[in-house]
């Protein structure tokens, strides 16, 4: 045992745990979904993380990049080895219901970055799930599972990512030899960016435009072999490598590629929602016109609860750390106050607790919806997708942009600490913010939820039935809301808000077509106004989900837990509430003195969740692997971490660097 897991707690965490007036426990099993689910967690992290596998003897910041990827190889094939042989017996693994969500959050305790396995997991295999006919599922499912094989997803290429039409590698059928040539024309075809493709994998989900009997259809998945499944080589045709350092992910091998007219056979096109028949004919069995974008669509749903879950990490470490730490004297004769106490630092701090827990709550209830959609699309009804496009996009985007703002405010609460590596704040966000560009760009994700609410605001318009996310554009409809300071009241206002907005621009886009644009520069010129729209609307869903969702899970809990969570999701309100004020003023009968009284009663609320902050975190249940952090550790022993990590640094293990006497001494002697 080291040095510092001897140490003692801090006393200031001590103190805080003592005060702490609620069942930490009883909330932990809320957020995990239910007393069942944290047992089951607790023993998938035990068996995980108690052996030590997921600790480097040395640290990895100070590895060069090429020792970082193989160090998260090596542990990439440990924690592979766990899933397949360990958890899968002891909870009879189901692919991706609450336990993928563990493993792939236990993972975290291997990787400060991320797995070069994560789009193996992340993508090829629900791709394979949700692309494949049932034959071809039950060939790649099993051999993907079992890690025979490691794929990636290469859709994004350098010339386009967002616009997926605009993909330029080719995939020709030569009804001859049944197979398909693929081809890259230009250097902007190459494949970029997929994770792992660089090194690790050795097949791949290649999204490219398909050409049968002279006739483009469009982009659709293929499985593609890339490298010898024995010597890895590359195989002939294929021009296969990394991409370069990144400002995160830089354990991930993101790759490029490119095809020299490669062949595969014809049934490696995923053919459930399309097939090429022998001959060359093409036929389109989905009932949808984008199914083949499923994957990104569970992709987007599962991003919410990982912004959620970086999120609960960053403000963990923030509010560990803000109570051991103690600055300035603003009253002379007591001592300096932990910072905990300033109520501009419970500002920045408290927002991202109840965002973790909005996030959470709203990612359950998306999961809901999805599997209501999933079920529905199965019997062949898709008339649900469209609304849950919208929803996932915009959550999506928002979540994740949200989650990267805050996680930067817990940087700044951690003051100069939080710059340091070891903190475990910078890996946060260099990952968090990545999120908020992959998987579809958040603007580009606000203008898709923004172009149905446009339809679905012509729908009320028109007074047709409407969607139950939709419903409330009609309060477009009716006069100013009046403002009501409850969290329901809140809610509407927040709902008023979003339909006035859309109002605003479908208003405008109309007066602009009246002037001569057409309807496409009408939209182009109102995109910044639509964008906010989209916003407000999501702010919407999620106040919403987050309000109701607190009332279902406290429906019979403890009094004091239910306090705690109340507090929180009024905080979430208050805040966007007074970060909308100017909105609210346009949308709603809001007053100055209502606005006085809202600033105050926000101000009061930060002072109740004060004394159960660190409680509050700590139902979060993140174990120290998880957070690797020398600020947020259990024991607040952060000074402590810090010096030991500084010692760690390979520059402190000479007294003298050699640059001393081929650079310093020179230059000084010479100035002499
Ligand atoms: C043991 C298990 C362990 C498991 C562990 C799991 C761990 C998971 C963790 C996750 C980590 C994964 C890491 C991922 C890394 C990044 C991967 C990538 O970025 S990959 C790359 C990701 N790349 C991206 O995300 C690219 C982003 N770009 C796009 O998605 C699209 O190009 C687009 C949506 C922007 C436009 O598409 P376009 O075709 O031009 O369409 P138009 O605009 O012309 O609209 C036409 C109509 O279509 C409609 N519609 C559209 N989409 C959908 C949909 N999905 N559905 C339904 N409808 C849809 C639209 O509403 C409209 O309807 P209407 O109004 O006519 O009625
Ligand atoms: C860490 C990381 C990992 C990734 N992993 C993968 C992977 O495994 N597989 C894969 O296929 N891809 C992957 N990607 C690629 C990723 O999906 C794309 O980068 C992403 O979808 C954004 O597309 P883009 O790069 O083309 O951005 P662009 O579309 O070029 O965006 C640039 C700017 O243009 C704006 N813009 C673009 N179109 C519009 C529009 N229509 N209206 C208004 N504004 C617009 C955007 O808002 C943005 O501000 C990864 C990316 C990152 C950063």
């Amino acid at each position: 045992m080291s040095q510092l897991e001897k140490m003692e707690v801090n006393p200031d965490l001590a103190m805080e745990r003592a005060k702490c007036n609620f069942n930490i426990m009883e909330l932990t099993h809320i957020l995990d979904g239910g007393e069942e689910n944290t047992v089951r967690r607790k023993k998938i992290e035990d068996i995980a993380l108690n052996s030590g596998a997921s600790k480097d003897a040395f640290p990895e910041e100070h590895m060069s990049p090429k020792e970082k990827y193989e160090n998260a190889v090596r542990k990439s094939c440990i924690f592979a080895d766990l899933v397949k042989n360990d958890f899968a017996h002891l909870t009879g693994l189901e692919t991706f219901g609450i336990n993928s969500n563990v493993i792939r959050r236990t993972a975290d305790a291997f990787f400060k970055e991320v797995s070069p396995f994560l789009l193996h997991m992340g993508m090829f295999v629900p791709t394979i799930m949700g692309q494949c006919t049932s034959d071809q599922m039950s060939y790649w499912l099993p051999r993907a599972m079992a890690m025979q094989i490691i794929g990636t997803y290469a859709q994004t290429e350098l010339g386009h990512g967002t616009f997926i039409r605009g993909l330029e590698t080719t995939a020709t059928y030569d009804p001859e030899t049944e197979e398909f040539v693929l081809h890259s024309p230009t250097l902007s075809s190459y494949k970029w960016w997929a994770g792992g493709l660089g090194n690790t994998a050795n097949y791949c989900i290649v999204v490219a435009q398909l050409y049968t009997k002279g006739e483009c259809h469009g982009t659709h998945p293929f499985i593609v072999q890339i490298r010898d499944e024995d010597t890895h080589m590359p195989l002939p045709g294929i021009t296969v490598g990394e991409i370069g350092p990144k400002m995160g992910f830089n354990t991930a091998d993101n790759g490029f590629l490119g095809f020299d007219h490669y062949r595969i056979p014809r049934d490696h096109m995923m053919m459930k929602n399309a097939q090429v028949l022998k001959d060359g004919t093409y036929v389109k069995v989905a009932r949808h016109g984008k199914l083949t974008y499923g994957t990104m669509v569970f992709v987007r749903v599962m991003l919410v609860s990982e912004a959620a879950f970086n999120l609960a990490k960053a403000c963990t470490i923030a509010v560990r750390y803000s109570a051991i730490r103690r600055q300035s004297k603003p009253k002379p004769d007591e001592g300096e106050p932990q910072i905990l106490d300033y109520a501009t630092q419970q500002h920045k701090l408290f927002i991202t607790i109840a965002t973790a827990h909005a996030l959470q709550l709203s990612s359950s209830w998306l999961w809901r919806s999805f599997s209501a959609v999933l079920t529905e699309m199965k019997e062949g009804n898709t008339d649900k997708l469209p609304e849950f496009h919208a929803l996932s996009s915009c959550l999506k985007a928002v979540s994740t942009s949200d989650a990267a703002y805050l996680i930067e405010q817990c940087r700044h609460a951690c003051g100069g600490h939080g710059y340091m590596i070891s903190s475990g704040i910078p890996h946060l966000y260099n990952f968090v913010s990545a999120t908020r560009t992959y998987e579809g760009d958040y603007t580009v994700l606000l203008l898709q939820t923004a172009r149905f609410l446009v339809k679905a605001y012509e729908q009320a318009e028109a007074k047709q039935p409407l969607t139950p996310t939709v419903s409330y554009l009609k309060l477009a409809f009716t006069r100013k809301e009046p403002w009501d300071s409850s969290p329901a009241g809140i809610v509407r206002s927040f709902q008023a808000l979003a339909a006035g907005k859309v109002s605003t621009c479908v208003k405008n886009m109309r007066k602009r077509m009246r002037s001569g644009l057409s309807e496409v520069e009408a939209w182009e010129t109102s995109t910044i106004q639509l964008v906010s729209a989209a916003e407000a609307h999501c702010r919407a869903v999620i106040s919403d989900a987050y309000k109701s969702e607190t009332e279902r899970l406290t429906a019979n809990s403890s009094p004091n837990v239910k306090i705690v969570m109340e507090q929180l999701s009024t905080l979430y309100l208050y805040y966007w509430a007074l970060e909308r004020i100017g909105d609210l003023l346009l949308y709603t009968s809001i007053s100055e003195k209502d606005i006085v009284e809202l600033q105050t009663a926000y101000e009061e609320l930060l002072q109740k969740i004060r004394p159960n902050a660190v409680g509050i975190v700590e139902a979060f249940d993140l174990r120290d692997e998880l957070l690797h952090s020398t600020l947020g550790s259990y024991d607040g022993r952060a000074y402590e971490r810090l010096m030991d990590e500084a010692l760690r640094s390979p520059m402190n293990k000479e007294p003298i660097n050699q640059s001393y006497y081929k650079y310093l001494r020179p230059m000084m002697k010479a100035n002499l």
